[in-house]
């Protein structure tokens, strides 16, 4: 993407007291105590937890072992370069996302052996499934069906949007997701302009990418569930990580547990459940795991084939604040900089569906700005409390 004259600098995690810099120096070794915890790992994979603890706040970017399966992969996204810095100095995004890689080579996680496959995350993941929670959202849907289209439109569209707040890793660290501020919740509102997107004639492919697994992922199945069942498309791609990614992301085998959830579930849920099975084998529905989905850059620099991919679909939807942080750049805009414009190099129509918990904002009106600061200051840019539906027809 050719640099705006104002474009700000990528975000780094080097100003303490800042929320990049907190990610690093505190979520990242608070999520590395949890894994130690999450199963009974043998003395190797704890001493590699251990380095790492060490490592990644004391210590300087490590390389990837001589013969990981994707170190020529990394090395295009950079970790030459980077290899030998501070965690803090180089771009935050790059950082966080290269924590996840080298922690899952400290588990195992590829190499061959017993963990080899094993999703360190998985019991928190499973757990968030299982919850009490998941029931009433999903018994939900029984009341539901006797409502009007649009309602249900609605509903479903705003069951995706909050479900981003089920975020483990964000959960770590946010001590209160409440605020005492009455802002309205929606800090920006183009859902309008989505469903104008998504007529009901049927034709339509959505590309979904996908943000955390559970009680995020089941809510995007429903509403993709629904669109199918509405005629609004004609198929859609779900885009989901290749491998476990900041903490509660989702991979092949939670969306096969989501759905699982799905068809087994009482009521209403379980006819969704069997909509999504049969789109799945008839091939209305795929999920793809992208390389570039796990990876550490903008989507500004996606590859041509993805381009390609996303380019030919009538819309793609992005979930969750990391895919908004690399939708727009990670960069501190000022928040009144158009969406529009900083999603200009994007392939096709493109909305985000996001709870905001960084500090990352384009698209917002003076006035809401305005009062979003008169009520909250910053709060109101990390808390979890405010979600936004931005659209770039
Ligand atoms: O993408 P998600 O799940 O909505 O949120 C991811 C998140 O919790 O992790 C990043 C910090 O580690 C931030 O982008 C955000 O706070």
């Amino acid at each position: 993407m050719p640099e705006r004259s104002d474009t700000p600098p990528v975000l780094l995690g080097n100003e303490p007291g800042s929320f990049p810099h907190s990610v690093l120096a505190e979520r990242h070794p608070a999520i590395i105590r949890q894994v130690r915890e999450s199963f009974p790992y043998d003395p190797e994979r704890h001493r590699a937890l251990d380095a790492l603890l060490a490592g990644c706040t004391e210590g300087v970017i490590e390389p990837l072992p001589a013969d990981a399966h994707d170190r020529d992969r990394w090395t295009a996204w950079g970790a030459d370069v980077y290899t030998g810095r501070s965690w803090f100095e180089v771009p935050w995004l790059w950082s966080e996302s290269y924590f996840y890689r080298q922690l899952l080579e400290a588990v195992g996680y590829f190499a061959p052996g017993p963990w080899q496959g094993i999703d360190p995350f998985r019991p928190s993941k499973l757990a968030e499934l299982d919850a009490p929670e998941t029931d009433e959202e999903l018994s939900a849907l029984d009341a539901l069906a006797d409502r009007p289209a649009g309602e249900q439109d609605r509903a479903l569209l705003h069951g995706s949007l909050w479900g981003n707040r089920a975020d483990l890793g964000f959960r770590l660290s946010a001590a209160s997701g409440e605020t005492s501020s009455d802002t309205p919740p929606l800090v920006a509102d183009d859902s309008d302009t989505l469903w104008s997107l998504l007529p009901p004639s049927g034709a339509a492919t959505l590309a979904l990418i996908a943000d955390n697994a559970g009680r995020e992922l089941v809510p995007d199945l429903l509403l993709i569930a629904h669109l199918l069942t509405q005629g609004r498309i004609a198929r859609a791609v779900l885009h989901i990580k290749p491998y476990p990614y900041y903490v509660s992301d989702a991979t092949h085998a939670d969306v096969l547990d989501a759905l699982r959830r799905l068809t087994s579930a009482p009521g209403a849920a379980a006819a969704y459940g069997r909509t999504l099975w049969a789109a799945l084998t008839d091939g209305r529905l795929t999920v793809r795991a992208h390389p570039f989905s796990g990876g550490p850059l903008p989507y500004a620099e996606m590859p041509g084939d993805l381009r390609e991919e996303l380019g030919a679909a009538t819309l793609t939807v992005l979930k969750g604040d990391l895919n908004y942080r690399r939708l727009v750049g990670d960069r501190l805009w000022p928040p009144t900089t158009p969406f529009a414009d900083v999603t200009a190099y994007f392939p096709g129509p493109v909305a985000a569906l996001r709870t905001l918990k960084s500090d990352v904002i384009t698209g917002l009106s003076d006035r809401t700005e305005a009062a979003l600061v008169a009520a909250e200051g910053q709060k109101w840019r990390t808390g979890g409390t405010h979600a936004l539906i931005q659209v770039r027809a």
